[in-house]
């Protein structure tokens, strides 16, 4: 048996299958991605099963949208791989969970309206989600749905970090902060808990990818992070803005822009994107000789430098400083000069052994005279899911509730 977990986003759908051995989620066999799903992309196949490599051009039929035509090719693969494991369960990354859903929950209909309340606040990523919840319900209506939260893992921060200073009445609707990435750090922390004693202690985590996040943790437990009510706030990311003063908003309304042009340049058109002019990818800026390429990077750079102050203060001091993402990963130049930078905490960098991290296993890269331990642990997110999902399977097969009662919906 297996669990098949699925990440659909904006511009790409990414899976994995993750065989079960005596309940237990084993590695995946099976991982793939679907990318060029942005409006004038160029949708593209790539998977390995059983170690060996697959890509192919994915056909969108006309009138169909791209992102459709992928879950469709994905449900295709999953049901003509050869010696597959059978699926027990398909694992969905959902990015919001609001205020109701602190827990991954065994999908209803009703978990499914209450969850397309939040597709206005993470409007790149929720409609995706669920699409492909109900896709793979349709394709598979005889496996158990899972939606596991990247808001869930920052259930754990204290009100006087998740509280916006606005009218209480406001917070009362759910207007606060939830956070996101959450099963990203979930791993990133479970794996700095297996590789050092001081994952328990003053912990910051940067997830840095197409969307990019800080999380401050203390005894393996999120007690603040960068991201907010949406997807949209904290550093620089692709073509997000991150932080931006609320004043520059009321000053584009106040020139008559719309609601939809002001998302489009927020989630859209910022960032990477919107500083460089050229692109949100960071090896495209990192290959280019354009000074806004190198702009947009100082910039991004700079963001992570400064709330990664803002966290440590939230923490008392660093024990652990870890990178992932696909820019935390791979980009070595980015890891040396954020660390550089934050010398002043007791943190050397080791520059060969940066330059040596490939992103495949977990790995440290601090110095043997650094106050403060630095890793970089390439992140799973599937992997998350998968396990949340096996739980819960256990739950329902003892007999326990894999959905939470619901009140009547108020906005999260
Ligand atoms: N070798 C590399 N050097 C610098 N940036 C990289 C490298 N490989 C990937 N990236 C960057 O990682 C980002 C995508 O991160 P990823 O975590 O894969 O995104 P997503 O949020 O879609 O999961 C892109 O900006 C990409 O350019
Ligand atoms: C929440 C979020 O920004 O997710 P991603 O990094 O997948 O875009
Ligand atoms: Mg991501």
């Amino acid at each position: 048996m297996a669990i098949l977990a699925v990440n659909a986003g904006s511009s790409s759908l990414k899976f994995s299958l993750h065989p079960l051995q005596g309940g237990q989620v084993q590695p995946h066999v099976l991982s793939g991605n679907i990318q060029g799903l942005e409006p004038g992309g160029a949708p593209a196949m790539g998977w390995t099963y059983l170690g060996k490599r697959h890509q192919e051009a994915l056909a969108v039929p006309a009138g169909t949208a791209p992102f459709v035509a992928a879950l469709d090719s994905l449900r295709a693969l999953v049901q003509k791989l050869e010696a597959a494991p059978d699926i027990e369960a398909v694992a969905h990354r959902v990015v919001h969970g609001g205020g109701v859903f602190t827990e991954s929950v065994l999908v209803t209909e009703e978990v499914l309206e209450r969850l397309a309340c939040f597709n206005s606040l993470a409007p790149l990523h929720q409609p995706h989600n669920l699409e492909g919840i109900r896709r793979f319900q349709a394709a598979f209506p005889q496996l158990p749905q899972i939606a596991c939260f990247d808001t869930a893992f920052h259930a754990t921060m204290p009100e006087v970090d998740y509280a916006f200073a606005l009218p209480k009445a406001l917070q009362e609707e759910g207007v606060r902060r939830y956070g996101f990435h959450g099963l990203s750090y979930q791993y990133i922390m479970g794996m700095l808990l297996e590789h050092t004693l001081r994952g328990r202690g003053r912990v910051v985590m940067a997830h840095l990818g197409n969307g990019a996040s800080l999380c401050a943790a203390l005894a393996g437990s999120s007690v603040a992070t960068t991201m907010g009510f949406s997807a949209l706030d904290g550093l620089m990311m692709g073509t997000r803005s991150g932080s931006l003063d609320a004043g520059v908003l009321l000053y584009l309304m106040e020139q008559g822009w719309t609601h939809a042009q002001m998302e489009k340049l927020l989630y859209k058109q910022s960032g990477l994107l919107g500083v460089s002019g050229i692109s949100a990818d960071m090896r495209t800026l990192r290959a280019s000789d354009s000074p806004d390429a190198e702009r947009a990077i100082l910039q991004f750079t700079h963001r992570v430098i400064r709330e990664s102050g803002a966290l440590m203060a939230c923490l008392g001091g660093l024990d652990v400083l870890a990178f992932s993402g696909g820019i935390g990963e791979n980009d070595a130049v980015l890891r040396e000069q954020v660390c550089n930078r934050l010398a002043w905490t007791g943190l050397r960098i080791d520059e060969e052994r940066n330059r040596n991290a490939d992103g495949k296993a977990a790995y440290a890269i601090h110095a043997p005279d650094s106050r403060v331990e630095i890793w970089v642990i390439p992140t799973d997110e599937g992997r998350v899911a998968a396990r949340e999902a096996a739980q819960l399977l256990q739950t329902l097969k003892a007999g326990g509730q894999a959905t939470p009662s619901l009140a009547p919906a108020s906005v999260a």
